[in-house]
């Protein structure tokens, strides 16, 4: 899968992940209206608002993007009519042919994450029937737990061609309070980079890339140019683009001199910016053609910045 995400990243030339956390708050109204007169104010309700407002933005944006990545954390809170939803968005994007990243953050003892990567990314036997329950191409995973909370996650990749995105540095504002703490000297962060070059080690795709990749925010820019070196052939998920204040030229770094290693997530600044002043004009009724004029700005301001930094 790590060399499907290349290839599609090189044909778009947009190391872009359009980021699907769908609020209710940013769907539309008329949209939640529709799904209510349906459904009712109840949570099938909701689950069908925020699909509808997916499938538009999916549909406005897939030729421009290499991969979508759903976060899990947006769908549960309506619960399984929630998960439905989730669902329903994976098999949508990969039916058009987008690479999907859950973001799942998943990772606990051996025997639990192979549950984990059974159900995100594997398969389950049900009597004689298997079934691939959520099916995601890449899933996000926490290093917490070490390496035999890794296993599962990085046997199912090999077995299944899937990939993982280990959190190495996250972009928000308390991840020194651990990530940062000096061990033998080195930063808690550069020791899980280590570790994320060990376990990808024997996943190296033709591109050169390995299937364990790692998240690195988009926030700390300084912190991300020494992991680009630790990980050398780790592609880095770079989240913290737009709304956390991450910008194209805080990345010039998190990329390889080929051009390659980093793909680049924007979550509210695409699926909400018709909320934002920039795009207001094309107003609530055509939000997905503001998100997809997000993405082509987003692209541009990336491009722009790797070519005036060559
Ligand atoms: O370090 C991390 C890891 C994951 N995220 C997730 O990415 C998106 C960011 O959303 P924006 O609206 O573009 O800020 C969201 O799903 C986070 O859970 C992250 O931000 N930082």
């Amino acid at each position: 899968m790590i060399d499907k995400l290349v290839a599609k990243i090189q044909k778009t030339n947009a190391p872009i992940v359009v980021g699907l956390d769908p609020m209710l708050a940013y769907v539309p109204e008329q949209i939640k209206e529709a799904a209510y007169r349906e459904h009712g104010e109840t949570l099938k309700g909701a689950a069908e608002a925020i699909w509808e407002f997916n499938r538009r933005i999916v549909d406005a944006v897939a030729d421009l993007v290499p991969a979508v990545k759903p976060q899990i954390a947006m769908y549960e809170q309506f619960g399984i009519e929630g998960l439905m939803a989730f669902q329903k968005t994976v098999s949508y994007c990969k039916s058009k042919d987008l690479v999907v990243i859950g973001d799942v953050k998943r990772g606990d003892i051996g025997s639990t994450s192979a549950a984990y990567a059974a159900g995100h990314l594997g398969h389950v036997e049900v009597g004689g029937n298997v079934y691939a329950p959520f099916d995601e191409d890449f899933i996000t995973v926490n290093p917490y737990l070490g390496t035999d909370g890794i296993k599962p996650f990085t046997d199912i990749c090999k077995k299944e061609d899937k990939g993982l995105f280990i959190l190495v540095k996250t972009s928000n504002p308390s991840s020194g309070e651990f990530q940062d703490r000096l061990v033998d000297g080195r930063p808690l962060y550069e020791l899980v980079a280590d570790m994320v070059n060990q376990w990808g080690a024997d996943l190296t795709g033709s591109c050169g890339y390995s299937a364990v990749g790692a998240v690195v925010g988009a926030t700390y820019p300084e912190i991300g140019k020494v992991l680009r070196k630790v990980m050398p052939k780790s592609y880095i998920l770079v989240p913290g683009y737009g709304a956390q204040g991450g910008k194209g030229a805080d990345l010039v770094h998190y990329f390889n001199e080929d051009g390659l290693g980093a793909i680049v997530n924007s979550s509210r600044g695409i699926i909400a910016a018709y909320k934002q002043e920039a795009y207001a004009s094309f107003g609530a009724e055509h939000f997905e053609e503001a998100s997809r004029q997000a993405v082509l700005d987003m692209t541009a301001d990336i491009d722009g910045a790797l070519k005036s930094a060559k």
